[in-house]
């Protein structure tokens, strides 16, 4: 019998979340897959010590075969089978209908980059998709304004996105260990929602974020068995776009699908995350590997390019879907001229996106689906996708996909002072509770944050020249720090200015670099 601890205090409605059945559930999935976690996250350090000594990383020599053989995924579900506008969005109540509302075919409903893992956030967010996927989901705000699924309108499909393998979840142990985030999250929505999903035409489909190799795959792939099994639900029920968002697992494309085969319907471009992961893994490995200001790195640089073209080929090559990412750019309702600019660099995006064969895109607002829309319609007409377009032009090697020092741009002295302002305020916003931020009119999530905080750390370990002809150094990046605690003092609370000062210290100067800032952003809350 397994000791099962909820630590967490009470939320609204948790006794309906954590039933005695699904604390059992989550218990098994714990003792089957906790001690691989715990492997796989120590493989990956081993990894990334050895591409830092070698400045490389290469496709792997030993799934050679499962590069070579044929085989394709499982066909995708009706309802999953045009994806062209899908919006992000945390799992926040009232975000949660304007998002099913917004006329994207697909929510991405997040407990991840833009999600604080506060405890009430966890649970609040189980229970506004547990409602969400029986339809009767509603809301009135403090000011009187009423929220509710649109009548005779389609709602957007729930596509939901744990936690990523490497964050716990100390509010709940099993047998005195913490939980695993990534188990938590999908294992409660998979638990109370598979069977409704189902009655209602649709299945439990999930989006896994930061996967660094295949057999992390595997490991999901094996907890999708297991769960599938334990509640009754054919094999092949779940469905999973797994996020290409780390320079490793751009380089095991076909074999993460290829673990996931029976499971998987595509690949996510998640641009941001990376970018972080790139400079995470090369940040010790010399000057080829150090990027310009974070807002001169677009999709465009040939790296990303490389990374792109080969994620579609891949995906077409497997009967799996492309899905773009996400641009940063957000309107502001009360600004037009702010939200003019957004929109065209929203349109020349996706317009991108959609001509380099991507079956469908991302946006972060419900202003944009639109736009999104309008680039996928002009490309995929009454088809609901462009998985046929195979783009056996493509040829991608491992040189390009590491070309960082083709990107064009300069590390300036703005930059740096950005890359600062926009870490604290987004870290303040984070502890508050708001895992996603509008930080001068660009959408901040943990993804963007990271880049900010990695690549301060890694311009003082390369003693990189800024454009004013100083070095980069960590009395200087204390300076700016200090500067910014000022302009920001009276305009964030100083409840949250401090912490995420003191936070930003940490994980941008620290020696040791911290694998991602919220491990000890999560001590904190
Ligand atoms: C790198 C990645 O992983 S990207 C994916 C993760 N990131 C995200 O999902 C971010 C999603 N976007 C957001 O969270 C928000 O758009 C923010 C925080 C950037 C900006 O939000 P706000 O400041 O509230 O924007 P704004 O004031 O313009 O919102 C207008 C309305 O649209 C709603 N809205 C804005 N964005 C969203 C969204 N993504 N989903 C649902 N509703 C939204 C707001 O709730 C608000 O509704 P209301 O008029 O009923 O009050
Ligand atoms: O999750 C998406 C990303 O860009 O990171
Ligand atoms: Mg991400």
């Amino acid at each position: 019998m397994v000791d099962t601890q909820v630590l967490g205090g009470p939320v609204e409605r948790s006794d309906e979340i954590l039933t005695p059945a699904a604390l059992e559930f989550l218990a098994e999935l714990h003792a089957r897959f906790a001690d691989r976690r715990d492997e796989l996250l120590a493989a990956r350090a081993e990894r990334r010590a050895e591409a830092s000594r070698t400045g490389r990383l290469d496709f792997l020599p030993e799934t050679a075969d499962v590069r070579a053989s044929e085989w394709r995924v499982a066909d995708a579900p009706e309802d999953l089978a045009d994806r062209r506008v899908e919006i992000t969005g945390p799992t926040e109540r009232k975000m949660a209908i304007n998002a099913l509302n917004s006329g994207a075919r697909v929510w991405l409903a997040d407990l991840e980059d833009a999600n604080t893992p506060h405890w009430s956030n966890v649970i609040s967010g189980q229970v506004n998709l547990y409602d969400a996927v029986r339809g009767l989901i509603d809301f009135t705000s403090p000011e009187g304004k009423r929220y509710e699924l649109t009548p005779g309108a389609r709602p957007a499909v729930i596509v939901m996105r744990p936690r990523g393998w490497h964050l716990d979840e100390r509010h709940l142990t099993f047998d005195g260990r913490r939980a695993i985030g990534a188990l938590v999250d999908f294992g409660l929505y998979f638990f109370h929602n598979v069977k409704a999903l189902g009655e209602r035409g649709s299945g439990p489909y999930f989006y896994l974020p930061k996967l660094e190799s295949h057999l992390e795959a595997r490991l999901w792939n094996d907890v999708f068995t297991l769960a599938q099994q334990r509640l009754g639900v054919p094999h092949g029920t779940i469905r999973a776009t797994v996020l290409i968002e780390t320079i490793p697992a751009a380089f095991e494309m076909e074999e993460i699908l290829y673990e996931l085969r029976e499971h998987a319907s595509g690949l996510n471009a998640g641009r941001w995350d990376y970018l972080f992961s790139l400079i995470k893994y090369f940040r010790d490995a010399g000057a080829d590997f150090v990027l310009p200001d974070r807002n001169d790195v677009t999709m465009t640089a040939p790296f990303m390019r490389a990374y792109t073209e080969l994620l579609v080929r891949t995906c077409h090559k497997r009967g799996a879907f492309a899905m773009g990412g996400m641009a940063a750019f957000i309107p502001n309702r009360r600004d037009p001229e702010v939200t003019e600019k957004a929109l065209a660099k929203v349109h020349d995006d996706k317009r991108r996106e959609a001509g380099d064969g991507f079956d469908g895109s991302w946006v972060a607002h419900p202003d944009l689906v639109g736009i999104c829309a309008e680039e996928f319609d002009a490309v995929l007409g009454d088809r609901p996708n462009q998985v046929d377009r195979l783009r056996e032009d493509v040829s991608v090697t491992a040189a390009q996909l590491l070309d960082v020092k083709a990107t064009p741009g300069a590390a300036t002295e703005a930059g740096l002072r950005a890359a600062v302002d926009v870490g604290v305020r987004y870290l303040a916003s984070w502890l508050g509770g708001n895992g996603a931020a509008a930080i001068h009119n660009l959408m901040e999530d943990a993804a963007t944050a990271e880049i900010s905080r990695s690549q301060v750390w890694q311009w003082v370990r390369n003693d990189v020249e800024l454009d004013t002809g100083q070095r980069v150094t960590t009395d200087l990046v204390r300076s700016v720090l200090a500067e910014t605690k000022t302009a920001l003092t009276g305009e964030l609370p100083a409840e949250l200015l401090g912490p995420a000062v003191e936070l930003f210290e940490q994980v941008a100067l620290a020696d040791e670099f911290p694998d991602f800032l919220t491990l000890p952003a999560y001590e904190r809350i």
